[in-house]
């Protein structure tokens, strides 16, 4: 599967270079600056700024309530781009004319004060990218001027939702196809857009593809890519008269085939009449060997055919394997197939058998281990399907289902008010998942004794951690009867500090991908696989400590007012 095989690294002064107190490379999208917000922002922006309230400290967490695609888990991505952006985050003086034709109400003196906004005075605390997350605990934690991080919401939102939603999307795809298959993202044609197509590709890496299609992805974050050819390729072709340059070198460079078309017409012959093959199948489409005998000139290390243009085992499958012989002839090993339509559980079993009848009937090693990569409009369902009734494929190569997030268009991840100048804030609901958890918070993943995470728990900022082998009440936040003891094997705090404005405290460094793609992958098989199956998955449990319990429950019954019966 490598025709065109490349893996770039990032490029200088992009992600991956100099990380940790370095200063954070612009967002990789021009798109994200300051502007790229609601405008409800800005005016109470401005609101804040009239009431002198602009400078008060405020802690948000920013965090999303139910786990998306029917599951019980999801993978937090999306960290490094808000970095970037708070980093670099400062009005232009033409954004500056701008908010001001669109305020005209406003004082010059608030425009002013916008001009000189940055983020050295915002801390940013977060659970790093490619984590197993949860429901209602903050993957960020976002302190600051109230004023400033009011204009981060939006753009912080837009980061992390869609980039969480692929990123998970992208790891239930690895989950259901299992670790030893290839999984190729092939999504930019359907992607929203070509920041959908550049974020799902570093996602979905992220969340445990092999590769990607896509070129500028590649390019921009060192991910491996991977192709093959299209049917284009293939129907291009009228026969075998269009190949002028018919020479191909041996491998080993020892001498030259000068006649590579009459080979692979000599070695068809052969299948042909091979007893293994007499009466399955008759003449091939020639076209269709003309465009393989053409991409094997261009490409004889790494020969990869689309098979399925005419038929798949009367043609394609008898076409690849005449130029794979051939190929071999000459010292080169052929990759394999792709199938595009059909029964790809089907047809990946008889190509199988073909390679294998071929192994035997030539003494060709290894021809029956030949890669079937399968495609066309792939997705959770249709592996385990095919999983379900057998089938021979090595790589996936899958789009559309996998960028669009076809199954759940949004992640709703929301960013809330939690505390303000020490004084813990509540947002109340009638709809108890959205009442919003106070205070400034800690939170802890704890182990049990099968290294198993067993519950998340959040803790007010000042109270003393959980430690190993002491026993913890951990409480469900709102349900007064949900409740458990636990004695944590490992303790992991979970948010750590990745943004220290102009401190010179020490800060997380970001990781590279392929790092946070490590994590993942880690994590995700550390799971207890109740909560990761696809059918009835068992929620994992998120809990608060007894005194933060005591406490979301004191400030609701502070602030919801009595109501009176008449
Ligand atoms: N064995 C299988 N079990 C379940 N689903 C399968 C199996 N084989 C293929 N599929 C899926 O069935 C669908 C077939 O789609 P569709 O009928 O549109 O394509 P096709 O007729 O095979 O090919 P074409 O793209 O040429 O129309 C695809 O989503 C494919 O992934
Ligand atoms: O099916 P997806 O999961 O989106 O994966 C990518 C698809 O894109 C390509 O063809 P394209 O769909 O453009 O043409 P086709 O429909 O004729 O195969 C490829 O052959 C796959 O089928
Ligand atoms: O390389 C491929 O086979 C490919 C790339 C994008 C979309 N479909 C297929
Ligand atoms: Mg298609």
């Amino acid at each position: 599967m490598d025709s065109m095989q490349t893996a770039t690294g990032p490029r200088a002064g992009e992600a991956g270079g100099e990380r940790g107190r370095a200063v954070p490379p612009r967002p990789t999208n021009p798109m994200v600056t300051p502007l790229l917000t609601d405008l409800y922002q800005f005016t109470m922006t401005y609101a804040y700024w009239k009431a002198g309230k602009h400078q008060d400290r405020a802690v948000f967490d920013l965090y999303f309530r139910k786990n998306p695609f029917g599951g019980e888990y999801t993978v937090f991505g999306g960290l490094e781009e808000c970095i970037r952006f708070i980093a670099n985050f400062k009005f232009e003086v033409d954004d500056i004319s701008f908010l001001r034709s669109v305020m005209p109400t406003c004082e010059d003196g608030f425009f002013e004060y916008l001009k000189a906004i940055d983020c050295k005075d915002v801390e940013v605390y977060a659970i790093p990218e490619g984590s197993v997350v949860f429901p209602k605990i903050p993957l960020m934690r976002i302190e600051g001027p109230v004023a400033v991080v009011q204009l981060l919401e939006t753009p912080f939102i837009n980061l992390v939702n869609y980039a969480s939603l692929v990123t998970t999307n992208a790891a239930r795809h690895r989950l259901v196809s299992g670790k030893s298959k290839t999984l190729l993202e092939f999504g930019l044609r359907r992607a929203q857009g070509p920041d959908g197509g550049i974020s799902a590709s570093r996602c979905c890496y992220m969340g445990g593809f092999d590769a990607t299609s896509n070129v500028a992805a590649g390019r921009l974050f060192g991910i491996p890519l991977r192709g093959t050819h299209s049917h284009a390729f293939v129907s291009s072709y009228m026969g075998p008269d269009e190949i002028t340059d018919k020479a191909l070198r041996r491998r080993d460079g020892s001498s030259t085939c000068q006649d590579f078309v009459s080979l692979v017409q000599t070695w068809l012959s052969k299948i042909q009449w091979a007893n293994s093959f007499v009466g399955t199948f008759g003449e091939t489409n020639q076209s269709e060997l003309a465009a393989f005998t053409s991409y094997a000139l261009a490409f004889p290390n790494s020969f990869l055919a689309l098979v399925d243009t005419y038929d798949v085992m009367k043609s394609g499958v008898p076409n690849f394997c005449a130029v794979a012989l051939a190929l071999s002839d000459l010292g080169y090993k052929a990759i394999g197939i792709r199938l595009d339509s059909g029964d790809l559980a089907y047809l990946s079993t008889e190509a199988r058998k073909f390679f294998c009848a071929i192994e035997e009937e030539f003494g060709v090693l290894d021809f029956g281990k030949m890669s079937i990569t399968a495609s066309n409009d792939l997705n959770e369902e249709t592996i385990d399907a095919l999983n379900k009734q057998g089938h021979e494929i090595d790589a996936f190569g899958i789009g559309t289902y996998l960028v669009t997030c076809y199954a759940q268009a949004a992640l709703g991840c929301v960013f809330k008010l939690v505390e303000i100048n020490n004084q813990p804030r509540i947002k109340l609901s009638e709809d108890v998942t959205k009442v919003s958890i106070p205070c400034k918070k800690r939170c802890y993943r704890l182990y049990g004794r099968e290294s198993y995470p067993l519950v998340d728990i959040m803790t007010g900022d000042n109270e003393l951690p959980p430690k190993v082998g002491e026993r913890i009440l951990c409480r469900h936040p709102f349900s007064e009867s949900k409740r458990a003891y636990v004695v944590p094997q490992h303790v992991e705090e979970l948010l750590k500090c990745y943004w220290l404005g102009n401190s010179d405290k020490t800060r997380a460094e970001l990781p590279s991908l392929k790092k946070s793609r490590e994590r993942c992958l880690q994590q995700l098989e550390q799971m207890r696989p109740d909560h990761m199956r696809r059918l009835n998955p068992t929620p994992y449990k998120v809990s608060v400590s007894a005194k933060l319990y005591d406490y979301i429950h004191f400030l609701w019954l502070n602030e919801a007012p009595v109501g009176e019966l008449q």
